[in-house]
């Protein structure tokens, strides 16, 4: 048996654009419903959305049916978190707030067995199929993919740093932190803000790396398209469930 090739990470190495949608309501159900859609990647949220690891995994196993990659946000950078996930099968992570290029570092080491890093090694777990993928430990890199958030100032500082690290593939705007960090609470359509997210972009770019952001709103999402970001996420299932509820209710209350 072997591991199913990561799509998203051979998109984004082949510098093609792929389309996302954010899941954010902690239910294998609902993300199996997404997942209908055809995206290219779904973001698993575990930074603002109520999952754990079961919740985390139960949403793994629906997706398993389909081609959309699982990308899984974990709340921080801690190490145990990165080993528990990968080991039940997120092997294309996003973690928050990267703020420098040794934290980076540190992420990709957590990522990985020895010698390249200090992921806890156990010899059957659902990564690797129960023990049935023959030479999991010393291929799971291949399957990889790093997003790194690129969310203050300091990240942004350090971006072209952050993005030069072996092992990160994507730097990825959080919009709402970014704005929010520089001043522009929730508005990432600021002009000082819009330039940074421009720089991240060029930044990930100098180092042959990709770039992505979550853009709910068309406009958004077309233009950064358009100008270079590879990784969009375009809308959540939350926000598609909420304002088509409250539209759908509106329309009958005219
Ligand atoms: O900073 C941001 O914006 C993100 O990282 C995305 C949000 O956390 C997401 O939950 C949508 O609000």
């Amino acid at each position: 048996m072997q591991e199913r090739p990561n799509l998203l990470k051979a998109a984004i190495a082949a510098g093609r654009p792929c389309v996302g949608l954010w899941c954010s309501l902690a239910s294998a159900l609902t993300t199996e419903v997404v997942a209908g859609s055809g995206a290219g990647w779904l973001l698993i949220d575990g930074e603002h959305s109520p999952n754990d690891l079961r919740s985390v995994m139960a949403q793994l196993q629906v997706l398993g049916g389909f081609t959309s990659e699982p990308v899984v946000r974990l709340p921080s950078d801690d190490p145990t978190l990165i080993k528990q996930a990968m080991d039940i099968g997120a092997r294309s992570l996003m973690i928050p707030n990267v703020r420098s290029a040794d934290q980076a570092r540190a992420i990709v080491a957590a990522m990985n067995y020895a010698p390249r890093g200090f992921r806890g090694f156990s010899v059957a777990h659902r990564a690797n199929a129960f023990g049935r993928i023959a030479g999991y430990h010393a291929n799971a890199r291949a399957q990889q993919l790093l997003v790194a958030q690129i969310e203050c100032e300091t990240g942004l500082a350090n971006a072209a740093e952050i993005a030069a690290v072996d092992g990160v593939d994507v730097l990825f705007v959080g919009p709402g932190d970014l704005s929010t960090n520089m001043g522009a609470m929730g508005n990432p359509a600021a002009e000082h803000v819009q330039k940074a997210i421009s720089a991240v972009r060029v930044a990930a770019a100098k180092a042959g790396k990709a770039s992505g952001i979550l853009a709910p709103v068309k406009a958004d999402a077309d233009r950064y398209l358009a100008d270079g970001f590879t990784m969009v996420a375009v809308g959540s299932d939350l926000g598609l469930l909420a304002r088509g509820a409250d539209a759908l209710i509106a329309s009958f209350n005219r």
